[in-house]
């Protein structure tokens, strides 16, 4: 076992995820979370006298070259399909390096870098991306993109959350409702309706920069999310016949999340030198 900082408050733990991979494990008095440092990717989230705010899968794969299923996935620098190349590019199976760490009285505040440059065919760029967390009694996750360059590149990204919550079917998110999106899954665009329920499958790209807040009844809790410059919502449950195709999500965990993303998936200029943003606060309230 290796504790990386420790005080009166808290500790960091630096533990292997797997057989491959490595996390670290914060304990505080106020949360307990827990950050894989291979895709830069927050697993787990849990204020004092909350349950667990985020949803990872039984079936996840632990190792280099997969992506974890659930917690926080990186989608960048593409969101989706980007001509030849899978799906959200390649930030999420990256490793990145612990460059902060501070426990205080209220939080633990982390921040991991990825530096890399021609990373992939398809995103031939130098860029520095920084990812500053704050964990406590609320959530803070700050997305910093450099160019590192001499021309500009674009970008499309998202934070792509998976909430645990007590069943699809008991949610809602009332602030999308009447917003416009494209369904993803019928190819429509600039839709608009109301949702009664989360549960799947639903794929929707939202245009919409508001705050949202996810109510569940059941479960006696609302997670409210706010965003930081970001231009859209993705909203994504697989649904049972989809879910039974991946065999990464265990059966029926379909049945125990939602996505909701915090996203740019429209491409985003980024100048050569330019330093750019985005990112989420979570709050968890009971109901
Ligand atoms: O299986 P992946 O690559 O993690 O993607 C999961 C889902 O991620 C969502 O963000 C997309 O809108 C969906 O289309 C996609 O299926």
């Amino acid at each position: 076992m290796s504790v990386i900082q420790e005080n009166s408050f808290g500790k960091v733990k630096q533990l292997p995820l797997g057989s491959e991979l490595e996390q670290l494990v914060i304990e505080h008095n106020v949360c307990q979370a827990r950050l894989s440092l291979y895709g830069g990717q927050v697993l787990s989230w849990q204020p004092v006298d909350q349950k667990e705010v985020f949803w990872l899968s039984n079936g996840a794969l632990y190792q280099n070259g997969k992506a974890i299923r659930g917690g926080i996935p990186i989608c960048w620098p593409w969101f989706g399909g980007y001509e030849s190349a899978g799906n959200h590019g390649f930030a999420r199976q990256v490793l990145w390096q612990l460059s902060r760490l501070e426990i205080s009285e209220e939080t633990v505040l982390i921040e991991i870098v990825w530096q890399g440059e021609a990373q992939h065919e398809l995103w031939p760029y130098a860029a520095k991306v920084t990812q500053r967390f704050v964990f406590g009694l609320q959530f803070e996750q700050h997305f910093t993109i450099e160019n590192l360059g001499l021309k500009e590149f674009a970008y499309t990204g998202a934070l792509h959350s998976y909430f645990s919550v007590s069943d699809p079917e008991n949610v809602t998110v009332p602030g999308l409702d009447g917003a416009g999106f494209d369904c993803k899954i019928t190819g429509n665009k600039q839709q608009k309706d109301k949702l009664n329920n989360v549960t799947g499958p639903l794929d929707r790209i939202y245009y919409s920069s508001e705050a949202m807040t996810i109510v569940d009844r059941q479960a006696g809790r609302s997670i409210v999310l706010t965003p930081i410059n970001v231009n859209n919502w993705v909203l994504w449950n697989p649904g049972r016949e989809t879910a039974q195709t991946m065999n990464d999500i265990h059966d029926g965990g379909e049945n125990e999340y939602v996505c909701l993303e915090a996203a740019n998936t429209d491409w985003q200029n980024v100048n050569a030198g330019q330093l750019v943003k985005f990112g989420q606060v979570i709050s968890i309230e009971s109901i």
